[in-house]
């Protein structure tokens, strides 16, 4: 096994032409010229219905997600005249058909097909849009007037939500948004996956997806960024008091902006203990008294990073625990006394930590962490189990939700519970999935490219009196061939990547392990739906055949108003 040193965000290095349903779904009525008729022909048809394909003999690293939901080149079967293209600042009327990634709303040029990707935009929706971007086979467009609203609308109850970019769907029925997001996984799985609908299995193994019961405060961590440009919705620009100066703000980043932070006053988002310190330092902060000043990305100047929220509970008493972390850029207690010193008078808060920042960047990962009250630590439940989670270590953020999921996992997982069977658990982060498992088996091996993470996992064994579990680091897009020699033969796989889904590398060991099950749990139906096709179909490229069935397909949602999708798929070896 190689040691870490790619980040864990990068992944595997497929090309991806993914097939877009959507481009035979959505429509677009409006003002758009002369219409092309060369995505009529079968030919182009064809080309946006392509297939997955590996490019190991290119390879290439893909942080764009739109692209590779839609493929980033231009159909090559029927390619369109140049005239087919919507110009770049062109205004059409647009009405949007469908969500795809990222929440971003899909809308298709009268006649031609040609798809046009709007943020904001909701199923229903007719509105002005500008062409922001073109992208390959798709363009970008900002809405700029709404003329009727989407379907199942509702007030959105955060003030904030059309602006800061993470409840990108508040004002969308829950059931609307669930509905999307069980349309996308369904669509992704039989396009890009190639699992067939007219297969009589296919019925039952895709599941309805499960909603989420609480639909605010159930993050338990949020990340607030001190800023000295506040940003402001382009219908609030004439209410700043002079335009050339700067405002300070503490809140989140605007979309797309790194620099710029929309002040926010209260998260829904988040505990309504996190909200009192929220608020308390929001209060206080600004004071000039204080000497306060927020890191300037630009100038790197200033004190203050980021403020950090987690949300826990007591084991014994089940009450909420706050954590409260300051990132800043040097240290300097003396500074921040005078907040420690206010967000005390809250009870919840059992944790106030300072991690210091040095670097140039806006990272919240401080080289050194000071405790300036109380633990270094909060706790919470999971399964039954205890875990401490510290300022800087992973945990599930839907605490509540993530009780539903790996429930799902070891349903899906179908230990015997004699205790004889063997679990790999792959991208295991702090070990939660493995160590809530790890009382019904023989032995748990846990792997993981962050070397903090696997120390948490450790110390949440020992926590928790579980002995039979091995967490080991490592990056497991570099395997080698002797991976597997350290274990003896899984019974069952648990694989838990993140966004770009397995190596290559990991699909092939997989293909030669031929476990008996295999449970893929992903927070990126476009990737999982990939590696599915190759674990179950091969990767034809290489002449390699698939060796497992898809069993069932259960989306969860866990993310309420965002775009985020959970699946658990479980995969069983072909007898
Ligand atoms: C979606 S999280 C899953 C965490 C864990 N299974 C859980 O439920 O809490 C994905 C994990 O994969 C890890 N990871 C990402 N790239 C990796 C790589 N190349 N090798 C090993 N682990 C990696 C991340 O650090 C992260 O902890």
């Amino acid at each position: 096994m190689a040691t870490a040193g790619a980040s864990p965000r990068s992944g595997g290095l497929r090309q991806f032409h993914s097939p877009r349903a959507w481009f035979l779904k959505a429509r677009c009525s409006g003002s758009f010229p002369s219409p092309s008729s060369a995505l009529r022909s079968p030919g182009a048809v064809a080309a946006v219905e392509g297939e997955v394909s590996d490019s190991r003999a290119a390879p290439r690293r893909r942080a764009d997600e739109d692209a590779m939901a839609l493929g980033d080149s231009p159909p090559t079967a029927a390619i369109p005249s140049p005239s087919f293209f919507p110009k770049k600042g062109q205004t059409l009327e647009l009405v949007c058909e469908s969500l795809a990634f990222k929440g971003k709303g899909v809308c298709k040029v009268a006649d031609t097909g040609f798809v046009l990707m709007c943020d904001h935009a909701l199923p229903g929706e007719r509105f002005i849009g500008r062409i922001s971007r073109k992208k390959g086979n798709y363009a970008e467009v900002q809405k700029l007037e709404t003329l009727s609203p989407h379907w199942e609308n509702v007030e959105a109850p955060c003030k904030y939500s059309s602006d800061c970019g993470g409840c990108k769907t508040q004002n969308l029925l829950y059931e609307a948004q669930i509905r999307a997001k069980e349309q996308q996984v369904h669509e992704l799985i039989t396009h890009v996956g190639r699992f067939s609908e007219s297969d009589s299995e296919f019925a039952t193994l895709f599941r309805p997806i499960v909603p989420c019961n609480l639909h605010y405060h159930y993050r338990n961590k949020m990340e607030f960024s001190f800023g000295s440009q506040k940003w402001l919705p382009r219908d609030q620009l004439s209410s700043r008091s002079n335009p050339d100066v700067d405002e300070y703000a503490l809140g989140l980043h605007a979309p797309g902006h790194f620099d710029k932070v929309l002040h926010v006053e209260k998260c829904l988002l988040q505990s309504e203990a996190a909200n009192m310190v929220l608020a308390v330092i929001q209060d206080s902060w600004i004071d000039p008294a204080l000497g306060l000043s927020p890191y300037n990305v630009h100038k790197h100047t200033g004190f203050l990073k980021h403020l950090m929220l987690r949300t826990g509970r007591d084991c014994v008493t089940g009450l909420p625990q706050l954590m409260v972390n300051f990132v800043t850029s040097s240290h300097n207690p003396g500074l921040l006394a005078p907040l420690v010193d206010k967000i005390l008078d809250i009870p919840e808060v059992v944790s106030i930590v300072n991690n210091v920042n040095t670097s140039l960047g806006n990272t919240s990962l401080g080289e050194k962490e000071y405790v300036l009250y109380g633990k270094p630590t909060i706790t919470e439940t999971l399964r039954g189990l205890t875990f401490q989670i510290s300022a800087n270590s992973f945990f599930q953020t839907n605490t509540h939700q993530a009780e539903v999921l790996y429930k799902l996992i070891e349903e899906s997982a179908g230990l015997k519970g004699d205790g004889s069977e063997i679990i790999l658990d792959l991208f295991c982060g702090t070990g939660t999935i493995g160590l809530t498992l790890a009382r019904s088996v023989r032995h748990v091996y846990g792997y993981e490219i962050v070397a903090d993470a696997i120390s948490d996992a450790r110390r949440n064994a020992e926590i928790n009196g579980i002995t039979n579990a091995t967490f080991v680091q490592g990056d497991l897009n570099k395997i080698r061939d002797e991976f597997g020699n350290d274990f003896p033969k899984p019974d069952v796989v648990i694989t838990d990547p993140n966004r770009p889904g397995m190596h290559m590398k990991l699909i092939k060991f997989l293909l030669r392990l031929r476990t008996k099950r295999i449970i893929y749990v992903s927070c990126n139906p476009a990737t999982c739906a990939r590696d599915l096709d190759y674990l179950c179909h091969g990767v034809a490229e290489q002449n390699i055949e698939g060796c497992y069935s898809l069993k069932s397909v259960q989306p969860v949602d866990m993310f309420p108003h965002t775009p985020h999708i959970e699946c658990v798929c479980l995969l069983e070896l072909d007898s």
